[in-house]
């Protein structure tokens, strides 16, 4: 059984740095870890690459070579790595051993989640070779300052879950950024009724109905669960790396073993 993260999110949500830190954490603790970039515009990396989609397909060739614009370019690459699933991706899969640890630091493209199966069929992928997989979602928290942003971050969040259904950790990211707590803290677990009248409160009445369908619909799918993450604090590093391991039971079977090989009792 191997583990994976596929994280996802808006573009400048954060996923490249959170692999980042992910990566220096799993060295800190002395945990393995490999973090894959499946952006085929991605330049710099903050972390050792284990696979890149680049080697297979790159963004610029396919925008010089069949002039596609940045997002037309990007969908056509997303479609050749599902192209190539059984040829370049499972020869480098075969790199990894059974217990092994993936991240994959996705593109931010909403189209990716929207229009095309392409996200879809690489987790079917990674499931039919026996990986536990989490979608981790992260959302701006310079976003979330009001209820109507909220909504839509749900609304980001709850698509991806849909097409990919998949366990789901969102994350708000760039806590750091959050000069009042406050603020956010009246999202990170939200009271269904306080947000419907808040938002009732921002929309023209007409809106009424609809406010009461978004806010059942949010708190129905418990989409109203953000883990917030501060980079700077190895603590919200690792809660946040426990609650995705818990999603994908990583480090259950480790638990048998260690219990197996308990030394006995000394004395
Ligand atoms: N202050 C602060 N800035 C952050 C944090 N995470 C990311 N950033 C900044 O936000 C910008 C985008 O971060 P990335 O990690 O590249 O975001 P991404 O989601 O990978 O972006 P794309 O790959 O373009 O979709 C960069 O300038 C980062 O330095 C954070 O936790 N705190
Ligand atoms: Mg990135």
């Amino acid at each position: 059984m191997g583990y994976a993260q596929l994280v996802i999110g808006p573009a400048g949500s954060g996923k490249s740095t959170y692999c980042s830190s992910l990566y220096q954490h799993c060295e800190t603790v002395g945990r393995s870890i490999n973090i894959v970039n499946l952006d085929p515009a991605a330049e710099n990396f903050d972390y050792p690459v284990a696979m890149d989609i680049k080697e297979l397909i790159s963004l610029d060739d396919v925008m010089e070579e069949l002039g596609l614009g940045p997002n037309g370019a990007l969908i056509y690459c997303m479609e050749e790595l599902e192209y190539n699933l059984d040829g370049w991706f499972a020869e480098e899969l075969e790199n990894y051993r059974d217990d092994d640890y993936l991240v994959f630091d996705c593109p931010g493209q909403i189209e990716l989640f929207s229009h095309v199966p392409v996200l879809r069929n690489f987790v079917e992928h990674l499931k039919s070779k026996n990986f536990n997989v989490c979608a981790v979602c992260l959302i701006d928290s310079q976003f979330i300052t009001d209820v109507t942003k909220f909504i839509s971050g749900c609304m980001a969040s709850l698509s991806a879950m849909v097409q990919l259904e998949l366990p789901h950790v969102n994350i708000l990211s760039k806590m750091d950024l959050v000069t009042n707590k406050k603020d956010i803290e009246d999202y990170l677990n939200p009271e269904p009724r306080a947000l419907l009248s808040e938002l009732n409160q921002r929309m023209a009445p007409q809106f009424l109905k609809l406010n009461k369908a978004l806010i059942e619909l949010v708190d129905e799918y418990s989409m109203v669960n953000f883990v917030p993450l501060d980079l700077r604090k190895e603590s919200s590093i690792q809660y946040v790396l426990g609650q995705i391991d818990n999603c994908i039971q990583y480090g259950e079977d480790a638990d048998v073993k260690v219990r197996d090989f308990d030394p006995p009792d000394e004395d």
